[in-house]
């Protein structure tokens, strides 16, 4: 690739970020039809494939490590229900937790690539890109107001979306429970989640729709999650600047909790522009590769414009360069992925997402040892809206959306089980624990938690404050086009 098109980004000092890359999960998810498979298409142009082929995903074979083990394997994704040994020593085999209903079945599931070999920067990466089902966002309620969407609809896919991400948390957890662990068991966590909005619907929205804004709030507490706007080519400039400041808007008043950028406290002052120079980017703009059918297959053909070949879309008045940073950010986002940001994303879902809902995990077993309630059989995840549940509309300010069943008549079957300590959210636990107010003997009578929770988390700590300091200023004017004389 022609060195003049790395982005700004790629050029400032990023030596902290850069160790360890190995196996990098990216899922792309949003709104159906925003360009989903699109970006990944136009993504895997741009990489340094060394398999082209692509390697297949290792076929599970964890089956009969444990009795209690359930696998529903098929080619495209694992989901484990497991219990630690530890787990299912303390329980002694209860009844109610062999009838654990986790979870539902009836979902879509993402559909994962193969996984990359690529080579970014001297650094080898494999590389897997999760593509997903397209949130659906009825044409004729694309507004702020909540009131008359399919709360069934949205909930499925916000369950279905949140039962990949945690499924890879189960097995990380069962590979760790395990006497003998596989040094190279593949790392299958979801570091990144990349929100796509439609530029159209953004544009008449005026901003999030509040679809957004609950499955926003509902993914963030899971994975790092950045919001891009796609098919910026769609607007105008003026159009893309009033929909990113909107968005922002939105961003700061909702609370939501994406990923910030946020500096650490010993980074130097290259890295602090750069990461205020991304943060000052969200929602980064995305425009894909025009793309061609080729019998029965979707490809990518390059636009041939002085001598050059172009990764883009052509239009009666012009061309738009995908990997040109005037355009769109595409480069600046396959920077922070790939580059800059790679082994901090890493970092953050090992330490802090899955350690929250590990933390969840074993408090609810803990809590239903402590107090077992003999349920009809349904045990719902604290943090997955219920497959036929609905979800309530959203309001400012509020830091998690309640889930409250279709019909008040189901409630009772439908409650979590009861413990004696209500669960923390992991939000709760970070700030708790990054104010210092948190005090494990609340909780730890009946609850150990883990260790790396009680400690103070940089980046909640400043999460919300950093959301706060969002400006309406943009280094960039958005996506603009070639116009040809
Ligand atoms: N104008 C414009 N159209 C795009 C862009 N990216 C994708 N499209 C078009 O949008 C349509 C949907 O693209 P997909 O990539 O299939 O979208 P998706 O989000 O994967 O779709 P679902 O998975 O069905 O929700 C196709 O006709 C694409 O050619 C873009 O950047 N600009």
């Amino acid at each position: 690739m022609d060195s003049s098109r790395y982005s700004i980004a790629s050029g400032l000092s990023m030596g902290r970020r850069r160790h360890n890359a190995n196996q990098f999960n990216i899922m792309v998810t949003g709104h159906s039809l925003s360009g989903k498979s699109s970006f990944i298409r136009t993504f895997q142009h741009t990489l340094n494939i060394k398999n082209k082929k692509g390697k297949q995903p290792e076929k599970k074979k964890i089956e009969n490590h444990l009795n209690d083990l359930k696998i529903i394997d098929d080619e495209n994704s694992s989901i484990a229900i497991s219990l630690s040994p530890e787990m299912r020593e303390e329980l002694k085999a209860s009844q109610e937790i062999e009838t654990f209903d986790f979870p539902p079945r009836n979902i879509i599931k993402p559909v994962a690539s193969d996984v990359l070999e690529i080579i970014e920067d001297g650094e080898r990466i494999n590389l897997r890109l999760i593509d997903t089902p397209g949130l659906p966002i009825p044409v004729h309620n694309i507004s702020k107001n909540a009131s008359d969407f399919d709360p069934k609809v949205v909930g499925e896919w916000c369950t279905s979306i949140l039962l990949y991400i945690e499924n890879q948390y189960e097995i990380t957890l069962l590979e760790e429970s395990r006497v003998r662990r596989n040094r190279r068991f593949p790392d299958s966590q979801v570091h990144i989640c990349l929100y796509l909005i439609d530029a159209t619907t953004a544009s008449v929205a005026n901003g999030l729709t509040a679809i957004d804004i609950i499955t926003i709030q509902k993914l963030s507490e899971r994975v790092n999650l950045v919001p891009c706007l796609s098919k910026a080519d769609l607007m105008t400039v003026k159009q893309l600047e009033r929909i990113k400041k909107a968005i922002r808007n939105d961003i700061d008043e909702h609370n939501l909790p994406i990923y910030m950028f946020d500096d650490d406290e010993d980074d130097d002052q290259d890295i602090k522009d750069q990461n205020a120079m991304f943060r000052n980017m969200i929602p980064f703009v995305l425009v894909n590769a025009e793309e061609v059918e080729v019998g029965d297959r979707i490809g990518i053909e390059y636009i041939e414009e002085d001598g050059k070949n172009i990764l883009g879309r052509q239009y009666t008045w012009g061309t738009v360069d995908v990997e040109n940073p005037e355009h769109c950010d595409f480069c600046d986002v396959k920077t922070f992925l790939l580059e800059t940001h790679i082994n901090e994303l890493k970092q953050l879902t090992k330490d802090y997402y899955y350690e929250s809902w590990r933390t969840n995990k074993l408090m609810e077993v803990k809590g239903a040892i402590s107090k077992p309630v003999v349920s009809s059989g349904l045990r719902q995840s604290a943090s997955i809206p219920p497959p036929n549940g609905n979800i309530s509309p959203p309001s400012s300010n509020q830091n998690s959306p309640m889930v409250v069943p279709n019909n008040p008549q189901q409630q009772q079957p439908q409650q979590p089980i009861q413990m004696q300590a209500q669960p923390l959210t992991p939000q709760q636990v970070a700030m708790m624990a990054a104010t210092n107010s948190y005090q494990p003997n609340q909780i730890d009578e009946q609850v150990n938690i883990p260790e790396v929770i009680k400690k103070p988390h940089r980046r909640t700590a400043s999460k919300a404050d950093s959301i706060k300091s969002f400006n309406s200023t943009h280094s960039k004017p958005g996506a603009q086009v070639v116009r040809e004389e």
